[in-house]
């Protein structure tokens, strides 16, 4: 990867062509009012069409977009003042330029920007909000390395799969990868459970259904536990033999019940095959099981208190012990959950995190951790957009859009 250089003087040539430019264009204007004379009209024009040809040429080029990156990093650092400078005479020099490199890597999808860490007052460390901000692109991840500081950006906006009939569902029977985008993956076992959370509208139920619909690719049988009783999901549900759709408090602790009792008796089925010497870590191919739950924080509202609690203690029990099992547990919600989560461990067993739509730093900090509190969705406003983040794969929440579902495609 070839790293280019950003210095304090970078582009002065730049700068310096643009302003003779501009100022040939009004001497031009000027001439034209003061003397009538047609030639300076024709050549204020040639001068306007080079400019929008080379515009719209170079706009495409990689010089312009390299130029375009060279720039605003070099604007962020002047705005935020990363240098020093000192007067020599009456001339005012920098002391101090962070060493400043950065390289596109079109195979990873990546923009690498580096600073040398110097040791002096500057503080090159948490650049990565103002970054993303500025480059409209966000930070993957931040390391350091040998005296650098590097962070990770995603280098084009990626585009969402589109669906428009089940066959389009990428994975095969047997698998265990859910493929979310064309660079996402999501591999159940080894990242299991999941959450998505989003305000109304921002397109849980049809991100949901697209997860529920790659599950059953892959061969997992469903339970949906839908308190609200919606009639989309419900009639989408009723059509698959492979889900199980519950919306009566009764008939949801009865099949809760359930699989926490699959949960024991796998469990014990474990103990038995390792004393009977077979190494505990091997896969005990038992059949997936997934156990969606729909606006769990409603339960409390609709359910007994005594039953509600039981069924959060399963899900909790899903949660903590269900992996080994093959039974996992996915919750969706219009909130971040806080009154779910508490203070308990539930969220750090939870693989699989999305938040659809722009979210408040409260609720991003309860999603992701509060050291993610300033995130933002940077392509909000495009339908099934958000931030995902997968545990022991991303070292931050990243951006996300869900794949696009045409009408009745998943039907
Ligand atoms: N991934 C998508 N592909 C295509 N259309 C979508 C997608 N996500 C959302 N939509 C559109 O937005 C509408 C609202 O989405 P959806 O019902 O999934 O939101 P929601 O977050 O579940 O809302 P609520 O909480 O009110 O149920 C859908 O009817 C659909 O038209």
């Amino acid at each position: 990867m070839k790293y280019h250089r950003v210095t304090a003087h970078s582009f002065w040539w730049l700068k310096w062509c643009c302003s003779l430019y501009m100022f040939l264009m009004v001497i031009f204007l000027t001439a034209y009012v003061v003397t009538r004379n047609i030639s300076f009209a024709i050549a204020l024009a040639v001068m306007l069409l080079i400019l929008v040809m080379f515009f719209t040429v170079v706009r495409h080029t990689n010089f312009y977009k390299a130029g375009k990156i060279s720039c605003l990093i070099q604007k962020h650092i002047e705005e935020n003042q990363l240098y020093e400078t000192a007067f020599r005479g009456r001339k005012r020099v920098y002391t101090f330029y962070p060493q400043t490199d950065w390289c596109m890597d079109t195979a990873s999808n990546t923009l690498h920007i580096r600073f040398r860490l110097s040791g002096n007052q500057i503080n090159l460390r948490g650049l990565e909000t103002g970054l993303a901000d500025r480059l409209e692109k966000v930070c993957l991840n931040i390391y350091e390395k040998r005296g650098y500081i590097e962070y990770l950006f995603e280098l084009e906006q990626e585009k969402a799969l589109v669906i428009s009939s089940k066959a389009d569902i990428p994975g095969d029977s047997g698998e265990t990868t859910v493929y979310l985008s064309p660079s996402l993956i999501w591999n159940y076992r080894k990242i299991p459970h999941f959450l998505i959370v989003g305000s109304t509208g921002s397109g849980k139920t049809t991100f949901t259904r697209f997860i529920i619909s790659s599950l059953l690719k892959c061969g997992v049988r469903v339970l949906y536990l839908d308190v609200k009783r919606d009639v989309e999901m419900e009639q989408f549900c009723h059509g698959n033999i492979a889900i199980t759709y519950a919306y009566e408090p009764k008939q949801i602790s009865e099949e809760i019940s359930l699989i926490t009792e699959e949960l024991q008796s796998r469990t014990v089925d474990i103990s038995n095959m390792e004393q009977q010497g077979i190494d505990g870590n091997t896969d005990f191919n038992f059949n997936p099981v997934c156990v969606i739950c729909d606006e769990i924080i409603l339960m409390k509202l609709v359910f007994p208190d005594k039953l509600y609690k039981e069924t959060l203690g399963k899900i909790n029990a899903i949660i903590v012990s269900g992996r080994s099992k093959n039974i996992y547990a996915g919750l969706i919600s219009q909130s971040g959950l806080a009154e779910y989560f508490g203070n308990s461990g539930i969220r750090g067993n939870i693989g699989l995190k999305v938040a659809l739509g722009q979210m408040s730093a409260g609720e991003y900090s309860m999603i992701f951790g509060t050291e993610y509190a300033d995130v933002k969705n940077l392509r909000y406003g495009e339908i099934g957009s958000g931030l995902i983040m997968r545990t022991g794969l991303d070292s931050r929440p990243r951006e996300f859009v869900a794949p696009y579902i045409k009408n009745h495609a998943l039907d």
